[in-house]
């Protein structure tokens, strides 16, 4: 049952995850906040409760029986629950109450973040690289030395610690006053005193207090459980933030050779719920004929990726239009609009599958065969991956991030069976920032031969690549276009605008200039001055060799 129910959960988990568009998902609040082993935990809870319910109710009972026949009873029986009814009041832990706990000690502060420092896998290059053990260890000190005896203890120590102590003796008077009843009463008629009854006594108090503490503490967490499910079931209900519209794309009238046609009218841009109150463009206006070749440039943070943002329908604009084939945009279906496009970005990582798995899921519509793998190895050759898939032991097969151990002895294992299925599991292997991008884009010349590309946005894919990968990729992505309307932004462009029909450059968030490189060098302005510095850059290096 629990695998079930934890099934069950981890698909709608995956299901609300997997429905956001990119600026919905980028606000946490959208994000379901669950994981599936805590669904289960509310059914457990759930059963547990019912059972310290029933054992409550039970030692009640057995109290009240108790205190039936004696003098005083009823006072008896009021006692025995006194601490556990009052702790329930009073609340008097920190974790039954509401509480924020931070620290401002600047001190304080710069000794953690030293500690993560030092300790952190991300900064161990960097660390290494830097020398900077010496340093880090004696910033350390000074920060601690600063701290003169602070007291650095758990918020939870520091809580406790700042109660009256009166308040935790009355508590643990509390506890002992049916004790303390009994040894009264022992005193003034020694004949009524029985041991069995008050070993029997003092039992059931315990365990009554024990088992209203478990109710206190599951009541909240079954609550707290409850919430984060209907968190959950909420989120498949959130609302994208990007317009969906009702036209499918491409419709059956469009040509099937021919790539989108974009024009983008007025449009600006500002990222939502960004702190930067700056628009990432402005008023930016253009026309793409369909299959045509098209290069942005412009300098870092001019707009480049916020525009491909646009029209990759993964932002949508703040004001103004952007047509698809005469269409607005907005009113054709987004995953339509997405399965039309091959989006390749610097940002692209490998998923945790098989290396030919992360190139066959660029067509996941592709069947399985003969066919596919021709694809696949193809779309690997077109990609620049061949050599790299080539030298891998396992070849298409090889795993790339999977990380199967579930979990390991906390102890060094000896060398035998054992340690050869540990080193077998936890192998896989390590790609280049290179080879990762060539792996990438294969996968996207893999979507490129599903035939139903009309659009491909290559945003700087080849920034860890040598010159020549670079190369080799862009003249192929121009070699497969057949009709795709193809945009490529890539800071070493020399060899791309010359084969361009359309160059576009952005400064500032503004589109400055547009036309072909022959019109643009001409102009002398923006676009003539970007080219010059990169050219420069090799007639240099050329007369001084
Ligand atoms: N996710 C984001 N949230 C908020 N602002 C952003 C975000 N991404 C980019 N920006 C801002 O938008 C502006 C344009 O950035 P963009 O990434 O589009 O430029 P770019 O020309 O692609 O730069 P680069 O050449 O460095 O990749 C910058 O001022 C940047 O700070």
């Amino acid at each position: 049952m629990r695998t079930r129910i934890k099934l069950h959960f981890k698909k709608v988990i995956m299901r609300a995850h997997l429905c956001l568009d990119l600026p919905t998902y980028s606000n946490a609040a959208n994000r379901p906040n669950i994981k599936g082993s805590r669904t289960w935990n509310v059914f457990h809870d759930l059963v547990r409760s019912t059972a310290v319910v029933s054992s409550l109710l039970s030692h009640i009972a057995l109290i009240l029986e108790l205190a039936r026949g004696e003098r005083g009873g009823s006072f008896f029986s009021v006692i025995c629950v006194a601490k556990p009814i009052y702790m329930y009041i009073t609340k008097d832990d920190m974790w039954s109450n509401k509480f924020i706990a931070y620290a401002t000690s600047p001190n304080f502060l710069r000794s953690r973040d030293l500690l993560s420092l030092a300790i952190e896998q991300k900064y161990k290059q960097e660390v290494l690289s830097g020398s900077l053990e010496g340093y880090i260890i004696n910033e350390f000190d000074k920060a601690h030395t600063a701290l003169k005896g602070t007291s650095d203890e758990f918020p939870a120590e520091a809580y406790r610690a700042s109660r009256s102590p009166f308040v935790g003796i009355c508590t643990s008077l509390l506890g002992d006053l049916p004790l303390m009843y009994y040894a009264v009463n022992a005193i003034m008629s020694p004949e009524t005193l029985s041991i069995s009854a008050l070993a029997i006594h003092q039992q059931t108090v315990v365990s009554i207090h024990s088992a209203i503490t478990r109710i206190t503490q599951q009541g909240s967490s079954i609550n707290k459980n409850l919430n984060h499910i209907k968190s959950l079931y909420d989120g498949l209900n959130v609302r994208n933030s990007i317009p969906d519209g009702t036209f499918s794309y491409p419709d059956c009238e469009s040509p099937k050779k021919k790539g989108m046609a974009i024009s983008v009218r007025d449009v600006s841009f500002r990222y939502p719920g960004s702190s930067d109150t700056r628009f990432a463009l402005k008023n930016v206006s253009f026309d793409i004929p369909a299959s045509s070749l098209v290069v942005i440039v412009g300098a870092n943070g001019s707009g480049k990726s916020s525009l491909v943002n646009m029209l990759t329908r993964l932002h949508y604009p703040t004001s103004g239009t952007i047509l698809v084939d005469g269409k607005p945009m907005n009113e054709y279906r987004s995953r339509d609009l997405r399965r039309a496009v091959a989006l390749l970005t610097q940002d692209h990582v490998l998923f945790p599958v098989s290396v030919g798995e992360n190139i066959a899921i660029g067509d996941p519509d592709c069947e399985d065969g003969p066919e596919k793998m021709e694809h696949i190895q193809a779309a690997a050759r077109l990609g620049g991956a061949a050599e790299v898939i080539r030298k891998l032991d396992q070849g298409l097969e090889e795993m790339t991030e999977r990380e199967e151990t579930l979990c390991s002895s906390p102890f060094p294992l000896p060398p035998g069976p054992l340690k050869e299925i540990a080193e077998r599991v936890e192998r896989y292997t390590e790609f280049s920032g290179g080879e990762v991008q060539r792996l990438v884009a294969s996968r996207t010349f893999m979507r490129i031969s599903s035939g139903k590309v009309k659009l491909v946005v290559a945003d700087e894919p080849t920034s860890a690549m040598d010159p020549e990968g670079e190369y080799e990729l862009f003249e192929a992505l121009r070699k497969v276009q057949d009709g795709i309307t193809m945009i490529f932004i890539t800071h070493r462009f020399g060899h791309l605008t010359k084969h361009a029909d359309l160059i576009l450059c952005l400064k500032d968030g503004e589109l400055v200039e547009s036309g072909t490189h022959c019109e643009l060098i001409a102009r002398d302005g923006e676009y003539s001055k970007l080219y010059n510095i990169q050219a420069s850059a090799f007639t240099e290096v050329s007369s001084h060799l």
